[in-house]
């Protein structure tokens, strides 16, 4: 049996995490994480970061990650990232503007120009919005653009030399034909005839290496020679694998920057509402994907208003009177606009507010359902569309660690909730690539022998709560409708 560690990096939004996974014990042997925030900015609707901040986040978490441990046992590594950002790059490969992000609406009046076009509903999260925006707004950044990257080819890129996109985050980018896996050139023509050449190639398999660390990387991060680079994906197809809903087929829930609901698929679901993306995943299958833009940053805002932690504020909403539904208190939680339903200009709306309300604990619950319901009213869509759900849901991400919301998550939902012992699935997802790329086996077959595991806590829903939260649920989309549905 091979002895050795992979590391898996994810690459989020508010931060980068490494795993160091040990390919003979399939254990996680150390974990390191920097966080970092996107650019501050007045501009409506903007939501940047530098690159850079990637690869010093990268250098920093990996360094620290391999501490104490035999640097010249790692013998591969994978990147996970935040999906659809723009990034580009000029005749020198140099970096021409800060990365546009997932969450940057700026280009709302180019996706609804494309979704014409195209014949499906782009929302400005996709790439080739951004790429339009660019074109429009800054038309000497795009003259000079030679190349366009997403953030995880980006730093693949750094780390090997090669610019190559994969088939699961290529998919966010808005011009791939996922059912036929490859690009579809006749809507890039459509946007324009330069954006041909700005895509760099598709990678061949999800099982294969793309490369090799670079030796002068390789001593920035303190690497032994000839440590492989899987090919990565976007942090949801990479959550799939960490999650062990690649090989099982179970529905995640990821509460992260962003919230999603996938589910591995053996075909694609093309949606021309725009409600589900039709993605590819990390092992030769599908990912139908739902994303709601605002999770957790929701209940930051409450954390920052009053200096107050996560464990604190989970216990003042634990003891709060007002319970499941807030006492009628509904949080819109679009403070960054929203793209399901594709709101781009629809903002954060606090209302049934009573005498006393101002409550930290009834806010923070406020703004976890919020979050909750906003999710959960897209999972009823997908089902209409399609997807069948089982008993269980299976809960990932930050938000992920909070007592209180897994028991929303289960009660709003009707459903149980499973956690996978490792929250940072996208992470641990990178590494089982990684360690599939090393030991010459599918993806595929590396997960379904390798499955990560459970906790063994499964959290049920309480009867007793559905009627409040589907009182909540249709308030909250009835309120939602008279604010936004024209905004
Ligand atoms: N106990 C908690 N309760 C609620 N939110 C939490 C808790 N712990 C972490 N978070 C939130 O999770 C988010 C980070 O989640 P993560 O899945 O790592 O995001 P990303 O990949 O988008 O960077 C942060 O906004 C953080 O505040
Ligand atoms: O930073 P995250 O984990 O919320 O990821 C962003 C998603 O990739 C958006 O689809």
């Amino acid at each position: 049996m091979a002895e050795g560690y992979t590391l898996g990096i994810d690459v989020g939004t508010q931060g980068l995490k490494v795993v160091v996974y040990n390919i003979s014990t399939h254990e996680i042997v150390k974990k390191a994480g920097v966080a970092y925030d996107i650019i501050k900015t007045s501009v409506p609707g903007r939501a940047e970061q530098n690159p850079q901040t990637w690869i010093a986040a990268l250098t920093t978490a990996v360094v620290e990650a391999l501490d104490g441990l035999d640097r010249g046992c790692v013998k591969a590594l994978a990147v996970s990232g935040q999906q659809h950002g723009l990034v580009v790059l000029g005749e020198g490969d140099e970096v021409l503007r800060p990365a546009k992000l997932w969450c940057d609406t700026e280009s709302a009046a180019e996706a609804e120009e494309l979704s014409a076009k195209f014949g499906w509903k782009l929302v400005p999260s996709f790439t080739i919005t951004k790429l339009l925006w660019l074109q429009r707004h800054e038309p000497d950044t795009y003259a000079a653009t030679r190349c366009v990257l997403l953030p995880h080819d980006y730093v693949n890129w750094w780390l090997t030399g090669r610019k190559i996109m994969e088939l699961g985050d290529a998919s966010g980018t808005g011009v791939l034909d996922v059912e036929g896996r490859r690009w579809d050139t006749a809507a890039m023509d459509a946007v324009d005839a330069r954006v041909r050449e700005l895509f760099p190639p598709l990678v061949d398999s999800p099982d294969q290496a793309i490369g090799a660390v670079r030796p002068e990387v390789a001593a920035q991060l303190g690497l032994p020679a000839g440590v492989l680079v899987g090919p990565g994906s976007g942090d949801n197809a990479m959550s799939a694998l960490g999650a062990g809903a690649a090989a099982d087929g179970a529905i995640v829930v990821s509460l992260g920057t962003s919230a999603t609901i996938f589910a591995k698929s053996p075909t694609a679901i093309l949606d021309p509402t725009g409600i589900i993306c039709p993605f590819c995943d990390a092992t030769g299958n599908y990912l139908p994907l739902l994303c709601t833009l605002n999770c957790t940053r929701v209940l930051e805002e409450v954390r920052e208003a009053f200096e107050l932690d996560h464990e604190k504020l989970t216990q003042l909403a634990e003891a709060d009177a007002a319970g499941p539904g807030c006492g009628g208190v509904t949080w819109l939680p679009y403070l960054i606009g929203e793209r399901t339903p594709c709101w781009p200009h629809a903002s954060g709306a606090l209302l049934g507010l009573r005498p006393g309300c101002l409550r930290p604990g009834l806010l923070y619950r406020a703004a976890m359902e919020g979050a909750t319901l906003s999710l959960l009213g897209g999972f009823r869509r997908m089902v209409a569309a399609g997807l069948r759900p089982g008993a269980q849901l299976r809960l990932v991400g930050g938000g992920a660690k909070n007592r209180l919301w897994k028991q929303v998550v289960a009660d709003a939902f009707g459903m149980e909730v499973v956690l996978p012992a490792e929250p940072d699935s996208a992470a641990l997802g990178a590494a089982l690539q990684a360690a599939a790329a090393f030991e010459g086996a599918t993806v595929s077959d590396y997960v379904s022998q390798h499955s990560p595991p459970m906790l063994d806590q499964v959290i049920k829903p309480n009867p007793e709560h559905r009627a409040a939260y589907e009182e909540a649920l249709a308030r909250f989309e009835a309120l939602a409708q008279q604010l936004f549905a024209q905004a």
